[in-house]
């Protein structure tokens, strides 16, 4: 079998993407996100006050995986923990019959505020799985099986719906030819590196190392990659108070693109104006990894691009021009 679901931005800047899913015999809007491995979703055993705004998970007690827990955190120190399920998932049509569904029984603050996130589905490996006293598996490895292909194809884009594929390439949702790498999954993500970056059309060598990253919303590179980049954009600066690097919301900016096996991968400057902030600039959609110990090329990164997340006997990634 094979399927696809629509990928929506959940506000005008693509802070995230939703998509439906049904799970049990609701049907929720998730955060498919390739750098974290947990399927969870708000649910009834919270507290009423949490779920307002939000779609949630029925719980049935027959359902339950007895003495299974969760808990995550991710990396803006937002998280959830609770229970675990067993019941059927159906993501654009591929169903899971007894995918492990992680009912909420707490979620912190960011979470409850963006009212129309219901969840997270993770489609980073399996070993990142948080449940005890056994890891589960993720959404894409229970239906690996029955997949047409071994993969799934991140089609995100820049303030418009998009889409992910599972089992299929779409030949509609690229143009020219698939670049394919190696990935490193050693530390449970989709790793890649890169050979050189270009700020316009000056291009420097230099070897970045990173995640590909659906959850996380912006570009994260070395301090020094970000200091070139904004040293061509007028009247930008880092600015403490909002977190990172802005500048005036009419700058020109660059493109920017980081070369993967060989072939430049091209982030258009307009997809790196994030949003306005609170002073009057605009908050940039590249900043630094520090503090992280990698690159995160998040959806500032894939939002250009067709990327193809294949789980064959060498793990692989694909990347075509949207
Ligand atoms: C190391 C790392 C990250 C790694 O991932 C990261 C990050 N970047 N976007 C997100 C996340 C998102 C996406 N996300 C980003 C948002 C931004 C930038 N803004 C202003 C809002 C309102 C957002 C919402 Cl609701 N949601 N979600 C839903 C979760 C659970 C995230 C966790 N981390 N995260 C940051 C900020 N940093 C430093």
């Amino acid at each position: 079998t094979n399927g696809s679901a629509p990928a929506v931005p959940s506000d005008q800047y693509d802070s995230l993407y939703l998509s439906p899913v049904t799970v049990g015999s609701s049907t929720l809007h998730l955060d498919f996100d390739t750098g974290s491995s947990d399927l969870w979703v708000f649910s009834s055993l919270q507290a009423q006050s949490s779920l307002v705004g939000h779609d949630y998970y029925m719980v049935d007690p027959a359902k339950e995986k007895q003495g299974y827990t969760w808990k995550i955190s991710y990396g803006d120190g937002s998280g959830a923990s609770g229970k675990v399920y067993a019941d059927k998932v159906v993501v654009g049509g591929v169903t899971a019959t007894a995918q492990a569904v992680e009912a909420a029984t707490a979620v912190s603050a960011q979470f409850t505020q963006d009212v129309d996130t219901d969840g997270l589905l993770g489609l980073a490996m399996s070993t990142l799985n948080t449940v005890k006293p056994q890891q589960q598996k993720t959404f894409f490895d229970t239906v690996l099986k029955q997949l047409a292909q071994p993969l799934f194809a991140v089609d995100l884009k820049y303030h418009a719906a998009g889409s992910y594929d599972f089992g299929f390439i779409d030949k509609s949702k690229y143009t020219g030819a698939i670049n394919y790498v190696n990935a490193d999954t050693s530390k449970g993500w989709w790793g890649v590196s890169a050979t050189a970056y270009s700020i316009g059309n000056a291009s420097t060598s230099a070897t970045v190392s990173g995640i590909l990253d659906t959850g996380t919303t912006l570009l994260y590179v070395d301090t020094p990659i970000v200091k070139a980049y904004y040293a061509k954009v007028k009247g930008s600066k880092m600015d403490n108070t909002q977190g990172g690097y802005v500048f005036p919301c009419s700058a020109t900016l660059p493109d920017f693109s980081l070369t993967i096996g060989g072939v430049k991968q091209i982030v258009p400057g307009k997809h790196i104006n994030y949003s306005p902030t609170s002073a009057g600039n605009c908050f940039g959609g590249i900043q630094t990894n520090d503090g992280i110990g990698f690159s995160i090329l998040g959806d500032i990164f894939l939002k250009s691009k067709y990327v193809i997340h294949e789980m064959g006997s060498t793990p692989r990634i694909g990347f075509a021009q949207q």
